[in-house]
């Protein structure tokens, strides 16, 4: 029997709200995308992934079964099946709780985690007007929501927008317009305020008062991130993206004269691909240290979201004090969104060919999962 991840027991996994009504602060998921042209194209291409409720099982060459149990299994292979999860399904499940998380007040992330290729961009940004991925929905959802609130509870909103790409431990404005004289973007760099938290200092952050607003600003942070070609993908992404709101909202309580806010963050972010150097054939010095470096966040991010579930699991009786968030600038960036009053999701994107099996099993295995089995 293959260990579990951490020995917690499967009927442990739960959604956003336990059997005692507690918040998870970590909600994970998978998702397994349907063969892409390069799997079609080899004869000898098999599925390997099947799920069932939130089960997701994978089957080697040699007949071993792994089963992993997480909150969600999202069987995007065909549309045809009756289990089959679009582009909507996986919003509502996933994102549209965060929506209203932020609305009561929580800092908010929710992160796509996989291999090059695997449909992290496809779950997160979409594809054309047809297949529309979390972000643009989250945003359009979020002003509806908005005016609904303003009409209803009479309540102030305001929504800010920054969008980021971290990029060999490297920040990026994807919305700024300052160049150096090199014709290079500028590297940020994270400040600690001691009240507010981490920021980026010099970032261009936009105040959105309707979707329109923000679907100029989400087209141009996507054509400005940075990415180069990869053995496995053409368009493979490098690096992470960070699309932030900040969601202010403000209401004038009459008899008490004097206004209540509340702030709240939501990150939404595109992870750079978790695959290993020698499977991606990064092969320069630069793509080298770029793997180094991705590895670096994806293997801190593990880490502390890893010990803050265990200390959620506890349900606070245990205080891990040496978090290490500053050990990469996604993790010190994203610090107060993942600690303490915040919701954290997961999505973990998957092909289904046998050829991607060792990645597939890889990313199931990453320490985000405090829930998960992986037995015979
Ligand atoms: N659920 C899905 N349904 C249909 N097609 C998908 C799905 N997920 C991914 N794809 C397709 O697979 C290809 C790769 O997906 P995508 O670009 O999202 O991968 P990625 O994980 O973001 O890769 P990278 O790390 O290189 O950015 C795209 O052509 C996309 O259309």
């Amino acid at each position: 029997m293959d260990k579990s991840q951490n020995g917690l027991p499967f009927s442990d996994n739960a959604s956003l709200e336990d059997k005692e009504g507690n918040d998870n602060s970590v909600t994970v998921a998978v998702r397994v995308r349907p063969f892409g042209q390069r799997e079609l194209a080899d004869k000898a291409v098999r599925r390997v992934v099947s799920m069932c409720g939130n089960e997701t099982t994978v089957t080697s060459d040699n007949g071993t079964i792994h089963r992993f149990a997480y909150d969600f299994s999202f069987w995007s292979f065909d549309s045809e099946n009756g289990d089959f999860a679009g582009q909507e399904l996986v919003y509502n499940r996933l994102a549209q709780p965060l929506l209203s998380r932020a609305f009561e007040g929580y800092n908010t992330c929710l992160f796509a985690y996989g291999q090059t290729g695997s449909g992290k961009s496809y779950s997160i940004m979409g594809q054309g007007n047809e297949k529309v991925g979390i972000i643009p929905r989250f945003c359009k959802d979020l002003f509806f929501s908005a005016q609904q609130a303003r009409d209803i509870k009479q309540v102030k909103i305001s929504v800010e927008i920054s969008f980021v790409e971290i990029y060999n431990e490297k920040i990026h404005d994807l919305l700024g317009s300052s160049k150096e004289k090199s014709g290079k973007k500028p590297t940020l760099k994270v400040r600690e305020h001691p009240e507010l938290g981490p920021y980026v200092e010099g970032l261009t952050t936009f105040v959105v008062n309707s979707f329109e607003d923000v679907e100029g600003w989400i087209t141009l942070g996507n054509k400005s991130r940075a990415t180069a070609a990869t053995g496995m993908n053409d368009k493979s992404s490098r690096s992470h993206s960070v699309f932030t709101i900040v969601l202010a909202q403000t209401k004038t309580e009459m008899w008490e004269g004097h206004d209540h806010s509340i702030t709240s963050k939501i990150n939404l972010v595109d992870l750079a691909g978790s695959e290993r150097q020698s499977q991606a054939m990064t092969i320069s010095g630069e793509r080298l240290r770029e793997g180094a470096n991705i590895n670096k966040s994806l293997l801190t991010l593990g880490i502390v979201i890893s010990l803050l579930s265990e200390q959620s699991a506890q349900n606070g009786r245990k205080k891990i004090t040496c978090i290490p968030y500053r050990d990469s600038n996604l993790t010190w960036l994203l610090k107060e969104s993942l600690g303490g009053n915040s919701k954290t999701t997961m999505i973990a994107t998957i092909s289904p060919a046998n050829s991607h099996i060792e990645e597939t099993l890889s990313t199931l295995r990453y320490p985000f999962c405090v829930n998960c089995i992986d037995k015979l």
